[in-house]
């Protein structure tokens, strides 16, 4: 469905913005229908830039996007707007996707308003439908995002991105603000929609735990460029690159940590029963 080729991405920086720096590297990928395509890499290592390309939110320097054929490079700002509802993305922060002046309702109502397809009464099933897609109960309809969690706020956030039926979806870190638990619930969140609607999801993270749970096939980005590609399993057991590696062995320290934290917790807990 989508098909990344040779993308490149220089940003001018510095002084007058003489210098160059070099976020994505000549990376060539593709993302089969319904497929979720893990991209893991730490902080810079251009995991958002390349999703961003993907969606042609930014331009790339070089290289070509496909989606389901059409090269999205070569199309206008017009063009591009008729594939707009059918691309959508999911960011870290949903307070960077809500209006603090809107209400549930009216968030997840907007994109419906705005691209005009639907009569008042069809629209108010269709979001009572999306809020309880994302398990949001209705009496959460008419608050502010100010008036509810962060787990909620990111719930409310897909349920605007879920509203026009995207085909493809590019989630960037959606987990990373929320606390651990409220992680998991959003994750298996995510994976239950994108199962039900068949979605191709681009699901961006730095932490290779959450992407084994989400993805069929990972892609590991190191300073701009892919350095290794597999499935989850591939990765996991036997890394062939250096930097991949020492992923692998960060996570399994991280999760030895965690099943050590747990086990104290619940120790704890014993002991104050
Ligand atoms: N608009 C911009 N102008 C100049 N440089 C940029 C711009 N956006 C990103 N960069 C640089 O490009 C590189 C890749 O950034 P990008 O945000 O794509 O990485 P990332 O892997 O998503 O990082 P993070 O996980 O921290 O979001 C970084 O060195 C960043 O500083």
């Amino acid at each position: 469905m989508i098909d990344l080729e040779g993308i490149t991405k220089i940003y001018p920086r510095g002084f007058l913005r003489r210098q160059k720096s070099v976020a994505v590297n000549n990376v060539t990928l593709s993302i089969k229908k319904g497929e979720t395509l893990g991209l893991v890499g730490e902080s810079g290592s251009g995991k958002s830039s390349l999703g961003r390309i993907a969606l042609r939110l930014i331009e790339p320097t070089s290289g070509t996007v496909r989606f389901e054929g059409t090269d999205l490079t070569k199309l206008s700002g017009r063009e591009i707007r008729k594939f707009r509802p059918r691309m959508q993305i999911l960011f870290q922060d949903p307070d960077t996707a809500l209006d603090p002046r809107m209400t549930v309702r009216q968030s997840v109502a907007e994109p419906l308003a705005i691209w005009n397809c639907m009569g008042k009464e069809e629209m108010g099933d269709r979001i009572a439908g999306l809020l309880e897609l994302v398990g949001l109960t209705p009496d959460l309809i008419d608050r502010y995002p100010f008036e509810i969690s962060g787990g909620q706020k990111q719930r409310v956030a897909l349920a605007r991105v879920l509203t026009l039926n995207p085909e493809f979806l590019v989630a960037d870190e959606p987990t990373a603000a929320l606390d651990l638990s409220v992680q998991a619930q959003v994750l298996s969140l995510i994976k239950n929609i994108q199962r039900k609607t068949n979605l191709t999801l681009l699901f961006i993270s730095h932490d290779l735990q959450v992407i084994g749970q989400m993805s069929n096939r990972v892609a590991v980005m190191h300073q701009g460029s892919i350095v290794e590609h597999g499935t989850v399993e591939d990765i996991l057991n036997n890394p062939q690159d250096a930097y991949t590696r020492q992923l692998v062995a960060a996570a399994r320290e991280s999760e030895a940590w965690l099943g050590k934290t747990r086990e104290t917790q619940g120790i704890y807990q014993c002991k104050k029963d």
